[in-house]
């Protein structure tokens, strides 16, 4: 099932910048992880924001769950969790726990409910010790994983991450992996994903989408996107260091095809080196 689709969307900011976001159809099917690469400017936060209902497209199509965004913002805000890549625009409570509890409280969920989910989801993001610290003063990976928690604790069904793994140090980074990878397995939770952290693409995707100075040129999985080096670098992106290497080994006669994680590529090269 469809629960988002973009096409042929144009923006105009204030300042006459337009942004065509054109190509293929961008579309979320209900319970995937979908990733969106592309280089700087390429258009990926605006194609959010639009998603979100924080701008009004001048044309084309923007639709969450057959809803128009801006148009039906609080009916469709409500299914949507955010996480922003700049998360300071979104941290307004003055402890971790506040802000965690800011927007059920709003929704007016029940206290003993919003206590569980706020220590259940700081727990599982390792942030149970900072609940009553000042959000101000956080690193900005603690920050990062204030905001998912947040965003989490009214358990939206579609949730949308800007560049989530920047600020992230390795360790955080492959947790935050494995709890968005855990999240959607257990609550079937959507998720959309900007990011140009190639490496952690494969571990996350079901569909990756790459954007180009606004057009959607790749959709597939991540073997299928990653196999188009040349299209990866008109985009100002780069496919994995060993899957370029896989390539240059295809071209010269050895096919172990086309892996995208380090434990794919291992099990190819002993595969071949066993057989010698
Ligand atoms: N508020 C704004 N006013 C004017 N132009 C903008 C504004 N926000 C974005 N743009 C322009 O729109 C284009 C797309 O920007 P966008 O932020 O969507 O790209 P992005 O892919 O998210 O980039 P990055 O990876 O650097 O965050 C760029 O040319 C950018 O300069």
């Amino acid at each position: 099932m469809e629960i988002v689709k973009v096409c042929c969307l144009k923006h105009i900011y204030p300042d006459k910048t337009e942004v065509n976001l054109c190509g293929l159809d961008f579309v979320v099917e209900k319970g995937k992880k979908v990733v969106v690469l592309g280089a700087n400017g390429s258009g990926k936060t605006t194609l959010l924001a639009h998603v979100l209902g924080l701008l009004s497209p001048v044309e084309g199509i923007v639709e969450v769950m057959g809803k128009q965004p801006h148009k039906e913002f609080n009916e469709v805000r409500k299914h949507l969790g955010v996480v922003f890549q700049n998360v300071d625009e979104q941290i307004i409570g003055p402890t971790v726990y506040d802000d965690m509890a800011f927007t059920a409280r709003n929704d007016k969920m029940p206290k003993n409910e919003i206590d569980t989910k706020v220590k259940e989801i700081a727990k599982t993001l390792r942030i149970d010790e900072l609940l009553d610290k000042i959000p101000h003063y956080l690193s900005g990976g603690q920050k990062k994983k204030v905001a998912l928690a947040g965003a989490m604790v009214t358990n939206p069904e579609i949730l949308i991450l800007d560049e989530p793994f920047d600020a992230l140090d390795p360790k955080s980074k492959w947790e935050m992996v494995e709890y968005l990878n855990l999240l959607n397995k257990e609550k079937g939770t959507s998720l959309i994903i900007t990011t140009h952290d190639i490496n952690v693409v494969p571990h996350i995707a079901d569909v990756v989408y790459v954007i180009d100075k606004g057009v959607f040129t790749l959709k597939g999985c991540s073997e299928e996107v990653f196999n188009e080096i040349d299209l990866l670098k008109e985009a100002n992106l780069e496919a994995p260091l060993f899957n370029e290497l896989f390539n240059r080994l295809k071209k010269r006669g050895y096919d172990l095809g086309c892996p995208v994680t380090v434990e794919d590529a291992e099990a190819q090269l002993l595969k071949l080196l066993e057989g010698h």
